[in-house]
């Protein structure tokens, strides 16, 4: 699937030479990677490979050893208080668990970041709120639930309504799909795509779900041996000559995703 993005490629996210290192370990050496606006980049590799360690080095929650990271051409280990955090008012987040507040119902999770960051009065940021549970794909009645009481595609969406409620310009997405069942997976999808489409957003994805990869990115990125080893579409990231690329999407279960992405192949 080639998007919108691909007719003037502009980054929006520009990562290079990232060293990032916990102790002795080395997670990240002269990792490069560019995100287009607009685009929905997956990005992939084993466990332990610092997939979730990149995200959060690109939204300023995790202090580079070195390189650089630049948003929006503003480099963020480099910029004042004032305007890192004006700068990560552009940025959605949904983490891997969701990570809502289980004593708030859905409607004071979502409105959370409109009262504590935007300063909004509780009844302006709750009826924005609800505009966003709506967009989500929840019922209006969901706004009253805790998270306790929703299944885990219904927290996944409450997540992601809190993630859009500030009208982030990208957004990012740790494993989305991750513990959902197939249709739920397939549907989540689907509202990623819809969401891109419709608010022209950046997405940023990191996933282990091949579905989502072959039903929703425009480029993957892999990461492995501590970089980035191949970004492109997937028609070319599938015939890259390396043992992992090739176990992945050559596999029964890349095989499975690649004929459910293209229901008409014959292979
Ligand atoms: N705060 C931390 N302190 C020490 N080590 C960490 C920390 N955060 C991550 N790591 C290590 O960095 C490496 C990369 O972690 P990361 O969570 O980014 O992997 P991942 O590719 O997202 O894995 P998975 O697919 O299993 O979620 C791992 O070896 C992890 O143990």
């Amino acid at each position: 699937m080639v998007g919108k993005w691909s007719e003037n490629p502009t980054p929006v996210i520009e990562v290079r030479d990232l060293v990032n290192s916990f102790g002795t370990h080395v997670v990240h050496k002269d990792l490069d990677l560019d995100v287009y606006q607009g685009e929905i980049m997956g990005v992939v590799g084993g466990s332990g490979t610092g997939k979730s360690v990149l995200l959060r080095s690109i939204v300023g929650l995790l202090r580079p050893f070195s390189g650089s990271v630049r948003v929006f051409g503003q480099n963020l280990p480099q910029l004042s208080d004032r305007d890192r955090s004006r700068l990560e008012k552009k940025f959605g987040v949904l983490f891997q668990r969701g990570a809502l507040y289980s004593s708030l119902t859905v409607l004071e999770n979502v409105a959370f970041p409109l009262i504590e960051q935007a300063g909004l009065k509780r009844a302006d940021a709750e009826e924005i709120a609800r505009l966003k549970i709506a967009l989500v794909g929840l019922p209006a009645k969901a706004a009253y639930d805790y998270p306790a009481s929703l299944s885990g595609g219904m927290v996944k969406r409450a997540a992601l309504a809190r993630a859009l409620a500030l009208d982030p310009a990208i957004l990012f997405l740790d494993e989305p799909t991750a513990g959902l069942d197939p249709i739920g997976a397939a549907s989540f999808d689907q509202l990623i795509m819809t969401l891109r489409n419709a608010l022209g957003l950046t997405i940023f994805l990191v996933t282990h779900d091949l579905d989502t990869l072959y039903t929703a990115c425009d480029r993957v990125a892999v990461l492995s041996e501590k970089k980035v080893l191949a970004v492109d579409v997937l028609e070319k990231i599938e015939q890259v000559d390396n043992p992992w690329i090739q176990e992945y999407f050559h596999g029964p279960r890349g095989r499975a995703a690649y004929h459910a992405g293209h229901p008409l192949s014959q292979e």
